[in-house]
């Protein structure tokens, strides 16, 4: 059984004035692990831990090259563990082995790459005539809040704190209550990788509690939130009572968009991919597929015939898909296959595992919804569950306006043959990012990430995420 304690300054506490929270596996629903769940009394402490390190600390006085070194071996470290995190993390979070692999994987890709970053932040120099010199230097911001939330745990702790760090910042991380686990292996690994004590803290608990005390507290100066709309927007307004920066990384309704010339071998287990992953429980899901007409029935009976064959089971047991979350949400996800059931036709797929033990896990079946357009709630609102709906669009510029009209804007997939067809939908879409005959590419670190509309704002991944963490100063010297 896994304890996960809070972690501030580098003192390990096993307890907290919250009580102990359990931690389920989404396959059985038991309980896997115990956490310590902070309340307000550990807020004002973390918060105080991380703005003495940031204050007082030597990571901020560090070289950068030193500092980039340290992170390098966090990520040396994470591949050292990845048997051991990627399994807990299956567990933890009901996704199949494979991904929380992955999702080991990415997590070291972004210590590597952000480490060889942090000796390249430089300034510039302002031409301002004689006798005057004009340069900028990028400061850290400060205290970084790092909200996080259940379906990459791991993966996102490491996409927000490596830019955090790389920048000079410290950080305090909150993750979500299903998914408490991995982040207590994350602050083993940073202070064996020689982190100072209290560059990274941990505090578990309720995020109605002290996920909001955090955000408004005076001590933290940047927050970077990854969850639903309705608690970003709670964030936001945390953050506004002392008029702080956030990046806010919100759900997605995205689209994938299938042209009739499209290589349909090649496009079907894209498409697939792109909603049944992790049970469809990604930000960046592809949850709407928009078909040129005349290709409609074919990609519908051929996306039937993959979803049939599903395989639905445990997540240790690296199935197609594993359950989601928890009870709570699998009765939301079939809530919305009820709604699609009355907006249009529902073709189910999988099957069910009903052998003994797994009778107790958050099991859902993945579902085509047909026979619906646009304006169906079914083709508007995050599920966060295994479904697709299918649109149809006759022409190029109908395919643009349908894939717009939607209150989010995180990603978009093109699958076609045509360059005109790729470039029209990349210059068009209000999306953060298009993919063009794919819709991911793996340890994709590189490139930077985040939505327009209620996607969110600001990027993470990529040199664009430091830009967060940093503040600009510029300094002016007359002489002579
Ligand atoms: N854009 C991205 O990069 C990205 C990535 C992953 C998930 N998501 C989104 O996350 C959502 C699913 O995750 P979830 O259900 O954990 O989200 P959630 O909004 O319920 O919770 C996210 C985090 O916020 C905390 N929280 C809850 N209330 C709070 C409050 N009042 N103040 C501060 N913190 C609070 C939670 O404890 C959790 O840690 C989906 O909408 C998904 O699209 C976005």
């Amino acid at each position: 059984m896994h304890h996960a304690p809070l972690v501030i300054g580098g003192k390990t506490l096993a307890e907290a004035s919250d009580g102990i929270g359990e931690s389920r596996d989404p396959s059985t629903g038991e309980v896997i692990g115990t956490f310590a769940r902070a309340g307000l009394t550990e807020v004002d402490q973390v918060v105080a831990a991380a703005r003495h390190a940031f204050d007082n600390g030597p990571w901020t006085r560090m070289r950068p090259f030193e500092r980039g070194r340290i992170l390098r071996r966090i990520g040396e470290l994470m591949l050292e563990r990845r048997d051991d995190i990627a399994r807990l993390e299956s567990r933890d979070s009901g996704k199949p082995l494979r991904d929380a692999y992955w999702e080991v994987d990415c997590s070291a890709r972004f210590f590597e790459y952000y480490a060889g970053v942090a000796d390249k932040q430089h300034g510039t120099s302002i031409p301002l005539g004689r006798g005057i010199v004009d340069w900028t230097v990028k400061d850290a911001i400060g205290v970084s809040l790092q909200i996080i939330p259940w379906n990459y745990p791991f993966q996102l702790i490491a996409r927000g704190v490596a830019p955090a760090l790389t920048a000079g910042c410290a950080v305090v991380i909150k993750p979500a209550s299903d998914t408490p686990l991995s982040a207590y292996e994350f602050l083993k690994i940073c202070q064996e990788a020689g982190l100072p004590d209290g560059q990274v803290n941990l505090v578990n608990g309720r995020g109605s509690l002290i996920g909001d005390a955090l955000a408004r507290h005076r001590g933290v100066d940047q927050i970077t939130f990854t969850g639903s709309v309705p608690t970003g927007q709670r964030v936001l307004e945390a953050a506004a009572s002392h008029a702080i920066p956030c990046n806010m990384e919100l759900g997605g309704k995205s689209p994938q968009i299938l042209f009739a010339d499209a290589d349909m071998e090649k496009a079907l287990p894209i498409i697939a991919g792109g909603f049944l992953t992790h049970a469809g429980q990604v930000c960046n899901a592809g949850t709407r597929l928009l078909v040129e007409r005349k290709a409609h029935d074919d990609i519908v009976s051929r996306l039937h015939d993959h979803i049939r064959k599903i395989n639905i089971g445990r997540a240790l047991d690296d199935p197609d898909m594993g359950p989601v979350i928890n009870a709570g949400h699998k009765a939301e996800v079939e809530g919305f296959y009820e709604l699609a059931e009355s907006e249009g036709q529902l073709l189910m797929g999988g099957n069910l595992p009903l052998e003994a033990g797994l009778a107790g896990g958050a099991f859902v079946r993945p579902a085509l919804v047909t026979g619906i357009s646009n304006t169906a709630r079914i083709a508007r609102e995050e599920v966060f569950g295994p479904i697709l709906s299918v649109i149809p669009f006759d022409t190029a510029e109908e395919a643009v306006a349908i894939a717009n009209d939607s209150d989010f804007g995180l990603v978009a997939g093109v699958h076609t043959a045509s360059i005109d067809h790729a470039m029209h939908m990349a210059q068009d879409l209000r999306v953060g990012q298009v993919w063009v005959n794919s819709f991911g590419i793996g340890l994709d670190v590189e490139f930077p990430f985040g939505g327009y509309k209620l996607s969110g704002f600001g990027r993470e991944k990529g040199l664009e995420a430091i830009g967060a963490y940093q503040q600009i100063k510029n300094v002016c010297v007359r002489f002579g």
